[in-house]
């Protein structure tokens, strides 16, 4: 049953026929008791069916436009809000994304920065920012390089500190980028944080593969954000270690994304250079100075070379390790750095470690064997001796194993 216009309701069928190519409206009684031709209406015909002619020729009236917006908002915000969630829900990344968001916004508060407004970019960038109250490493926690401290001082933090006194100059500006390098475990980021501490710098501790290991086209729009928050959050510095990994030389075997990638870091670097008044330094840190890209290289004129400790570096580095442990007075530290030639300021770190956890097993082995003085007895040199072998012997295998490596490759 159909409700007519006059609100009566009769048995009819309402079809379009069509005869002769033309569309005509059966009248409603005409097909009462018959079949319908066309028994299915489609519902823009019903409602133009519906809508009497006059009323589609006239214009809208005003509530009715307010109506249509109306709905074409809500209709136009949902399609969004849909879609998005859908992107959202395939994109692999997203827990990642998320997590990240929640440490920047953690390490933005604790840095004391506010009414900063971060892109979703920025954010993940910003998740790589060492929180300054837990970057507590200063000069002084570096033995050995001096010099490297001094010129450090000069080069690179004097003309950040006291920038009026070199306003005028264009030659004595802080530089824009900082290559360290030099052998694993000899200090470089020990100098990258301390630099960043004692000059008050803000420090983004980035890994290249924050950057490589992304969807196609995500590389370089964090690319971007690397500089663009880094310029926010200035004065700071961003550290790239083992930056050869990610900048080494171009070649024709590299991926399309990440040669777009490599140009667009070097062109954002230099528009580090055109603003004078820019407080952002790119420091980065490499043991494979020569697998460096040129225009790398050349972008980082202010270099320092790491080393392998001296003798004399070993011995500041033992006495500054063992500054607060217990270590008996006939220990013989030029002695110990004589006997640990090719150690680097890690492995000595380690060496120690193993030296003291031997009185730490033997108090142990005392407490099982039955009642014993309760404290720990000091470092010997017998301590120390046996850590020396322990560590070369770990060494040379570690050797063996670059050298198995090598020749594998
Ligand atoms: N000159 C030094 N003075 C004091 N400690 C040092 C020194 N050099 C290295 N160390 C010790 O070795 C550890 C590793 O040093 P660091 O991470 O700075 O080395 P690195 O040169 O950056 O190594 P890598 O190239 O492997 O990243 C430090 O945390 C510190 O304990």
């Amino acid at each position: 049953m159909s409700k007519n216009r006059g609100g009566s309701e009769s048995p009819t069928c309402v079809g379009v026929c069509k005869s002769n190519g033309e569309e005509d409206v059966q009248p409603p009684d005409a097909s009462a008791g018959a079949r319908c031709v066309f028994p299915v209406l489609s519902v823009p015909t019903m409602v133009l069916r519906e809508v009497p002619a006059e009323n589609i020729a006239r214009p809208l009236g005003r509530n009715e436009v307010i109506g249509l917006l109306f709905r074409l908002t809500i209709f136009g915000a949902v399609t969004y809000f849909t879609i998005k969630w859908m992107v959202d829900a395939i994109d692999p990344t997203r827990k990642q994304k998320v997590e990240a968001q929640k440490q920047a916004e953690k390490l933005m508060r604790q840095i004391g920065v506010k009414n900063v407004k971060l892109s979703e970019y920025e954010m993940s960038i910003a998740a790589h920012l060492v929180d300054p109250l837990s970057m507590q490493i200063t000069w002084r926690d570096i033995a050995g390089l001096d010099e490297v401290i001094t010129e450090l001082k000069d080069t690179v933090i004097l003309p950040v500190q006291k920038r009026h006194l070199f306003q005028g100059s264009r030659l004595l500006q802080p530089p824009k980028g900082v290559l360290l390098y030099g052998p694993p475990g000899c200090g470089k980021t020990l100098i990258a944080k301390a630099t960043a501490k004692e000059a008050g710098f803000r420090f983004i501790n980035l890994q290249p593969s924050t950057l490589t290991d992304k969807w196609y086209g995500e590389s370089q729009k964090l690319a971007a954000a690397v500089f663009s928050l880094a310029v926010k959050l200035q004065p700071s510095i961003i550290f790239i270690d083992e930056i050869d990994s990610f900048l080494r030389s171009r070649s024709s075997s590299d991926h399309e994304a990440t040669a777009m990638m490599k140009a667009q870091f070097m062109s954002l670097w230099d528009g580090l250079d055109t603003d004078h008044h820019c407080q952002v330094i790119i420091m980065g840190a490499t043991n494979r100075p020569q697998d460096l890209d040129s225009a790398i290289l050349r972008r980082m004129p202010t270099r320092f070379h790491i080393n392998q400790p001296s003798t004399r570096q070993r011995q500041d580095i033992l006495k500054l390790i063992l500054e607060n442990e217990n270590v008996d007075s006939s220990v013989d530290l030029f002695g110990v750095a004589k006997e640990t030639d090719g150690f680097s300021g890690s492995d000595l770190r380690e060496m120690c470690r193993d030296a003291a956890l031997l009185c730490v097993r033997e108090f142990v082995h005392s407490q099982n064997d039955g009642p014993s003085e309760d404290f720990i007895r000091p470092i010997h040199q017998s301590d120390l001796q046996k850590a020396i072998t322990k560590m070369k012997k770990s060494k040379s295998a570690g050797g063996t194993c670059a050298l198995l490596h090598a020749a594998l490759d």
